[in-house]
């Protein structure tokens, strides 16, 4: 994989894919800039050659085509201070009206494509697409390493219409970084996983299995376990296909002596919002009408314990919606868990775009060994799989 390191951007066009999927509040602020900030040591390398950068990346997951609340024009002012320069807009990410900004390109200069995803093809890994994107520039550069477990047209199949291709400094840093997890990881081993992304990580927590002493299992992602168990979860979420996968899960956690911690009980809501009315349940025995909204006081205490004596720690997932105060205590209470385990010599691996925005909202972020930019990505490298991000580089 060559990197960005011994080449010279000078006169070139990068055509740079990054993560820019950040979290956004009602008013289309972005809430956490971990991802923006990492892509700064990367752009402001080729600038500073004298290349121009065209900058293509997802936001959330449009379904249906351009929708404004998944625009990347919402993080253009955020981007030109993070890199101290002005930052062009593309409201289309291909064709005549991409491609005219981007040959208007001064040395110095960067372009932000519109959301990639707005494009069917893109997360179908559309060849036509790729080719479409790959116009946009002299040279590929990916330096997305939350999307690299994506074999979308911007993340991997471009790649195959470059000469030219090259890993940025945040993908980099996140490679070295996660190998040293996977090379030396001091027992016991605490994997904590939360979050809402079931189906795409279930799968993974299997693999888990094979490294980690003890799984916590937190957040949205907890009560289809409970469901598979023949529990009661109101209107909590859960992924109905995913419910004997994960009753698979309990009886192979068993076989190979992992110790599996399932929240006791939950923060549970009668509406998904911060003023809702709130109580504490059984996570077997949730009331219709009423949902997990974040793991409740024993669940909390028990993995607290668990957390504070683990020597390697790899979290991804909060453990309820913490982005309204009133479900952010399980998160807190295992973020500073985290902190103080890490203060005792533990490393703590922490990764995922909401999961890294919730140990810096906390102020967090400097007191764990690694805030990893990405969730998914990192989860599948771990579990020993080639990114198809990283492998388009390689080739
Ligand atoms: N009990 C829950 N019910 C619904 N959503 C939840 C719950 N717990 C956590 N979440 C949501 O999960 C999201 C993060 O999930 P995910 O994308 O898997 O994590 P990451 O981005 O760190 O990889 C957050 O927006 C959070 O609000
Ligand atoms: O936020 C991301 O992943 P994460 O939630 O696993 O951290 C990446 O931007 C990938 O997004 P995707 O899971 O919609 O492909």
């Amino acid at each position: 994989m060559k990197t960005v390191d011994n080449y010279s951007f000078e006169n070139k066009t990068a055509l740079i894919r990054v993560d820019l999927n950040v979290p956004l509040n009602d008013k289309f602020e972005v809430t956490d800039h971990t991802r923006i900030n990492a892509t700064v040591k990367t752009i402001k390398k080729i600038l500073n050659d004298g290349g121009k950068a065209v900058l293509m990346s997802h936001l959330g997951r449009p379904k249906n085509g351009p929708e404004n609340k998944f625009s990347l024009r919402h993080v253009v002012a955020d981007l030109e201070k993070a890199y101290g320069t002005k930052v062009h807009f593309s409201e289309e990410s291909t064709g005549a009206v991409a491609e005219k900004k981007a040959s208007e390109l001064n040395n110095g200069e960067v372009l932000l494509l519109e959301n990639v995803r707005f494009h069917a093809g893109e997360t179908k890994g559309d060849e036509a697409l790729a080719e479409e994107f790959s116009k946009l520039g002299d040279v590929y550069v990916n330096d997305a390493f939350g999307t690299a477990h994506r074999a979308h047209s911007s993340t991997t199949v471009v790649a195959k219409f470059f000469d030219e291709k090259f890993a940025g400094y945040v993908m980099q840093a996140e490679i070295e970084n996660a190998k040293k997890v996977l090379e030396k990881s001091d027992k016991p081993f605490t994997a904590i996983m939360g979050g809402a992304k079931i189906s795409d990580k279930i799968l993974i927590i299997e693999k888990l299995l094979d490294k980690v002493d003890n799984l916590i299992i937190g957040g949205g992602m907890s009560y289809t376990f409970f469901k598979a168990m023949g529990g009661k979860i109101g209107s909590s979420l859960v992924e109905e296909d995913k419910l004997d996968l994960a009753k698979e899960l309990i009886q192979k956690a068993k076989e190979k002596g992992v110790d599996l911690k399932l929240p006791i009980d939950s923060i549970v809501a009668d509406a998904f919002a911060n003023d809702a009315n709130t109580k504490i349940a059984q996570n077997h025995s949730i009331e219709d009408g009423w949902m997990g909204l974040d793991i409740g006081p024993e669940a909390t205490e028990i993995f607290k314990n668990t957390v504070e004596s683990s020597k390697t720690i790899l979290w991804n997932g909060p453990m309820g919606v913490f982005e309204m105060e009133a479900f952010a205590t399980g998160t807190k209470a295992i973020a500073e868990a985290v902190v103080k385990a890490t203060k005792g010599g533990a490393f703590s691996l922490i990764g995922g775009g909401d999961s890294a925005a919730a140990v810096n909202t906390l102020g967090y972020g400097d007191e764990v060994s690694y805030v990893s930019t990405g969730g998914g990505a990192l989860l599948e490298y771990m579990e020993g799989k080639t990114l198809p991000g990283v492998a388009a580089l390689e080739n």
